[in-house]
């Protein structure tokens, strides 16, 4: 056969999944890389501001030879290259700096929030939103209230880089390897996050049989001041290693079906004795997107935890909900 026969015969050879994501600043660009490295699908790197996704969109692909994949990136401003997408990471917004929480960023970004919501769901109808923008429990809410997709397609991001962080203190403390670390941070995604040692393990070694309870106490309140503690560091921004890598996590388990236990941002409709929020909670992650909620008994001082942090989460969402923005 001749290369022309060959090509014109099967142009299915690089069919792949397609990816867009929102926002192509730090968390973006970085997602949109690891990503394409691992060839998890096509990948679309959209940005309000010209030039700056075309450039890395570029840029990356100009890596593809040396770290070999063969997923395309393109850059564009256009929604339009967006079009049936399978998946959809917002990363859109603005990033909070040294003294700001991550509630200060609540009108602007719910406002770009929404108006990509709309943007995606006029191009990639049947998509599966993955939202990182903070503050994240609130706007995820606003992803779904504004697209109107059923909850187990639109997700937030928070819990896996929660538990990553904790992990690699715990990991760290004991000099031990990472792999051999899990740990699980629930609630919302904010200074009220709720670390679970109890259900933390090194090598299915519960934790608390390891570090003191004085130690871990520091560790949990590291964990939840951990982006904090980067953005004293940057001064400019926050975070963006571990938070890419946290939602190619999640993305990589829906596009390849892994069925992954993960603590993911979730639509709460009665479990955990809540109702109408979305918070950190263990989920299954597939091709279905969110497929499954976990439900664990809590201790008391867990629930109230948990409690305490739904109301941060509430008190944002009331703010949302008089924005007018759905
Ligand atoms: N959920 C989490 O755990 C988590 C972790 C890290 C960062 N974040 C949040 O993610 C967001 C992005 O962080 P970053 O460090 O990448 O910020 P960044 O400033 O580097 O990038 C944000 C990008 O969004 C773009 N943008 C702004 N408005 C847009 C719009 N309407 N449409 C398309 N693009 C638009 C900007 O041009 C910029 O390129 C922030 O809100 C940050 O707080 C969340
Ligand atoms: O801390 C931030 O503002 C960014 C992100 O939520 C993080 O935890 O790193």
């Amino acid at each position: 056969m001749r290369w022309s026969d060959i090509h014109a015969a099967d142009s299915s050879v690089f069919t792949r999944k397609k990816i867009t994501v929102v926002g192509a600043g730090n968390v973006g660009a970085t997602a949109a890389f690891l990503a394409a490295t691992q060839e998890l699908a096509n990948i679309v790197l959209i940005d309000v501001v010209e030039g700056i996704p075309q450039g890395k969109a570029l840029d990356m692909r100009g890596s593809s030879p040396i770290l070999r994949f063969d997923s395309s990136v393109t850059g564009t401003n256009d929604y339009a290259d967006t079009a049936n997408s399978d998946l959809v990471i917002i990363t859109a917004g603005i990033a909070r700096k040294p003294g700001m929480s991550r509630d200060d960023l609540l009108a602007i970004n719910a406002g770009i929030v929404a108006d990509v919501t709309r943007n995606i769901v006029k191009h990639s109808p049947d998509c599966i939103i993955l939202v990182v923008t903070n503050p994240l429990d609130a706007m995820v809410y606003t992803a779904l209230r504004v697209s109107g997709f059923p909850k187990h397609r639109v997700i937030g991001m928070a819990g896996v880089l929660d538990s990553a962080r904790m992990r690699s203190f715990i990991a760290d403390e004991l000099e031990v390897s990472i792999n051999n670390v899990t740990a699980f941070v629930l609630g919302g995604h904010g200074d009220t996050m709720v670390p679970l040692p109890r259900y933390s393990t090194v090598a299915g070694i519960p934790v608390t049989e390891l570090i003191s309870e004085q130690r871990m106490k520091e560790i949990c309140e590291r964990t939840a001041d951990g982006g904090a503690e980067v953005v004293r560091y940057l001064k400019t921004g926050s975070a963006f290693y571990a938070p890419a890598a946290s939602v190619v996590q999640m993305a990589e388990a829906i596009i390849r079906d892994n069925k992954r236990v993960l603590p993911c941002c979730a639509y709460l409709e009665g479990e955990y004795g809540m109702n109408g929020y979305y918070l950190g909670v263990p989920c299954k992650l597939g091709a279905g997107g969110l497929e499954a909620i976990i439900e664990l008994d809590l201790t008391e001082d867990e629930q109230s935890g948990l409690l305490r942090s739904m109301e941060a989460v509430a008190d944002l969402v009331k703010v949302i909900d008089e924005l007018g923005l759905y």
